[in-house]
C-alpha cells in the first residue's frame, strides 16, 4: 500500500472523531490534507463544522474546499485539533514542522480540548530525532539565536548540524515571518531538558516537539490502522 492510501487511512479514522457543531484546529502538511479532504465532503454533504487552520496552505485549500473558517480570535478554545507529525515516539512525544507550520500548529493544539495526530507507520520512532528538529526564530540576531542553540544543545550532549532552511536560494520564512532552523542532532534522549533549554533562548520563537500535546495518535500501517494512547 502506497503512503498516500496510509495517509487516508488514518485520516477516515480522525474524520470519526468529528461530531456535528464542532469546531476543530486543521493541520497542515500532506497527511493533514488528506483529512481535510474527507472533511470537505462531509461538510459537502451536510455535516455542520467550522475549522481553524494552523497555516496559510491550509487555510487556502480549505476555503477552496469549502471548508468554513474561523480564527482563534473569535474560538478561543476549540474541541479538538487533526494534525498530521514527521514523528510520533511510543509515548506520543511529536517533532512536527516538517512544513514549517509548527509554531501556528502548536498554538491551535494548546487551544484544543484534544489533539488526534494521524500518520502512516514509518513516521513512529521509539526515540524522537531521526528527523531533524525544526526551531522556529526571529530573523533579528539569526547568528547569534544560531550560537545560542549549538551551545545549549552541547550542553545537553547533543551535537549536529543547525541549518537556515531554504527554499528556492532564499531564507524559508514562516507563516509568522521568522527563519527555520533545522537541527540534526541525532537522537533526543531528553526532550524535555532540551524544550526547556530551547524555550530559554530568546531569538527562539519555538521548536517541533510537541510534548505532552497529543492526546491520540492514528497510525496507518500495511496491517492496519491502530490507535495508540499515551502512557502518561
Ligand atoms: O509543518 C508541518 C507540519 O508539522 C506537518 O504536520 C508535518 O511536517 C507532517 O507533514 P506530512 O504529513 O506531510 O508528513
Amino acid at each position: 500500500m502506497d503512503a498516500r492510501l496510509l495517509k487516508m487511512e488514518a485520516a477516515r479514522a480522525a474524520l470519526a472523531h468529528v461530531e456535528a457543531g464542532m469546531v476543530i484546529g486543521i493541520g497542515t502538511g500532506s497527511t493533514a490534507e488528506e483529512f481535510i479532504r474527507l472533511l470537505a465532503a462531509a461538510v459537502a454533504d451536510g455535516m455542520p463544522v467550522t475549522g481553524v487552520p494552523t497555516s496559510e496552505r491550509t487555510a487556502i485549500m480549505c476555503r477552496e474546499l469549502g471548508i468554513p473558517l474561523t480564527t482563534l480570535d473569535d474560538v478561543p478554545h476549540l474541541a479538538m485539533t487533526v494534525d498530521g507529525a514527521d514523528e510520533v515516539d511510543t509515548q506520543l512525544r511529536l517533532i512536527k514542522g516538517g512544513g514549517g507550520a509548527l509554531l501556528r500548529e502548536k498554538i491551535v493544539a494548546a487551544a484544543s480540548d484534544s489533539m488526534i495526530v494521524i500518520a502512516d507507520e514509518t513516521k513512529l520512532v521509539d526515540r524522537l530525532g531521526r528527523f531533524p528538529l525544526p526551531i522556529e526564530v526571529n530573523r533579528f540576531g539569526l547568528a547569534a539565536t544560531q550560537m545560542a542553540v549549538l551551545k545549549a544543545s552541547e550542553k545537553l550532549g547533543l551535537s549536529g548540524r543547525i541549518v537556515l532552511r531554504m527554499a528556492e536560494g532564499t531564507p524559508f520564512l514562516t507563516d509568522g515571518g521568522h527563519y527555520i532552523l533545522d537541527a540534526s542532532f541525532g537522537l533526543i534522549h531528553d526532550p524535555r531538558a532540551l524544550s526547556d533549554a530551547l524555550h530559554a533562548i530568546p531569538g527562539v520563537v519555538e521548536h517541533g516537539m510537541f510534548l505532552d500535546f497529543a492526546d491520540v495518535a492514528i497510525i496507518a500501517g500495511k496491517s492496519g490502522v491502530k490507535t495508540i494512547k499515551p502512557t502518561r
